[in-house]
């Protein structure tokens, strides 16, 4: 097991996720025996980050089997499949999520025999996760090389995408983690990221934990600290990358990327390839997620506006490619011409 923060934990016969709608208040744990369970927990945000969300449903995968193997062995396939669909269809942008059940249904469907499937998905769910963490890793190492040289950085972040979003120390967190420990953060920002607050609530809690060097921010200071002070780079994470380097993160992400622009401040999305949909040829292709209205209203059901006054409240946005100056991955890091360099790199890199 991971130490310090982690998001999600297999214990025998049960997933155990940590509820991150409770950070940084309360440290609340959810055992999950059923995929609804995961379902749920999803949906809520309870677990969240695009390669967690996948990392979880992998284990929520081994979960419906079991189930549907529990009521009957007639129509297994179908009440499975029904099931993973049901997991799919919790949250739309983040493509490690439909990744990760394509991944599960390939193992079932090559599959010995039923009395072997539940080992053998359970033993992808396993690989899943350890890879996410190595490709954490790897994305960290990449993405610190692009700095080699340079010190007293001072980097901005936005949502969260460290321990808590991943199965390891994360992608842009895993970058910043890496470059803290190679002795050339001066200072990382990070924006409290509204309406769900994972950049306060749960980045700055890892910031802290990890002992690097931090500075919270509220979403619209972004423009006034890029103008005044220092920044060497802004590092974010992302949940569905199409075939020409578009890019789909947490809402807010696109106005960052505006913003670096304008101030020639390099831009860099950081992510696994579980995170790419090579089906998708631009980002206009990528569903966004819309959330309930109430998100924006309140907080923690203290009332925050009108009780009707309608919301427009997009949980993503998706920042074209010329606004990027690199992906970085745990292959290596990816710069423009994207359609070209991500075909070379699936290509090349198999
Ligand atoms: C490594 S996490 C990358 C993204 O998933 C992250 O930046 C993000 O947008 C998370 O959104 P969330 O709605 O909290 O799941």
């Amino acid at each position: 097991m991971k130490q310090g923060l982690w998001s999600l934990k297999w214990d025998k016969d049960h997933l155990i996720l940590l509820d991150q709608t409770k950070l940084p208040d309360e440290i609340v744990y959810i055992d999950c025996y059923s995929y609804k369970d995961v379902v749920s927990a999803i949906k809520t945000l309870a677990v969240r980050g695009a390669p967690a969300i996948g990392v979880a449903a992998g284990y929520a995968s081994v979960l419906a089997f079991r189930e549907c193997r529990a009521y009957s062995d007639t129509g297994l396939t179908e009440r499975f499949y029904a099931a993973l669909d049901e997991l799919e269809a919790a949250r739309p942008t983040a493509v490690n999520l439909s990744w990760a059940i394509s991944e599960m249904k390939e193992v079932y469907s090559h599959s010995e025999s039923l009395e072997t499937a539940g080992a053998e998905l359970l033993n992808k769910a396993k690989d899943i996760e350890y890879s996410d963490r190595d490709m954490c890793r790897r994305i960290g190492s990449h993405g610190a090389d692009l700095f080699k040289g340079k010190t007293a950085l001072n980097i901005l972040t936005h949502c969260n995408t460290g321990a808590l979003a991943t199965a390891g120390d994360g992608t842009a967190f895993s970058v910043i983690k890496e470059l803290n420990e190679r002795g050339q953060i001066s200072c990382v920002y990070a924006d409290e990221t509204r309406p769900l607050l994972q950049g306060s609530r749960l980045t700055a809690t890892e910031l802290m934990a990890n002992e690097i060097p931090c500075c919270l921010i509220t979403d619209n200071m972004a423009a006034m600290l890029m103008n005044t002070r220092h920044i060497d780079a802004i590092i974010v994470g992302a949940d569905r990358i199409a075939l020409n380097g578009d890019g789909a993160n947490k809402i807010g992400t696109y106005g960052l990327a505006v913003l670096a622009s304008y101030h020639h401040i390099p831009f860099y999305l950081a992510a696994p390839f579980s995170t790419f949909d090579t089906s998708i040829k631009s980002g206009g292709e990528i569903v966004i997620e819309e959330r309930n209205p109430d998100e924006v209203r309140t907080y923690k059901g203290i009332q925050l506006a009108p009780k009707d006054v309608p919301v427009f409240n997009p949980a993503f946005d998706v920042t074209p490619n010329h606004l990027i100056t690199g992906i970085i991955t745990e292959k290596g890091v990816i710069v423009p011409p994207y359609t070209d360099n991500i075909k070379r790199f699936y290509k090349e890199e198999g």
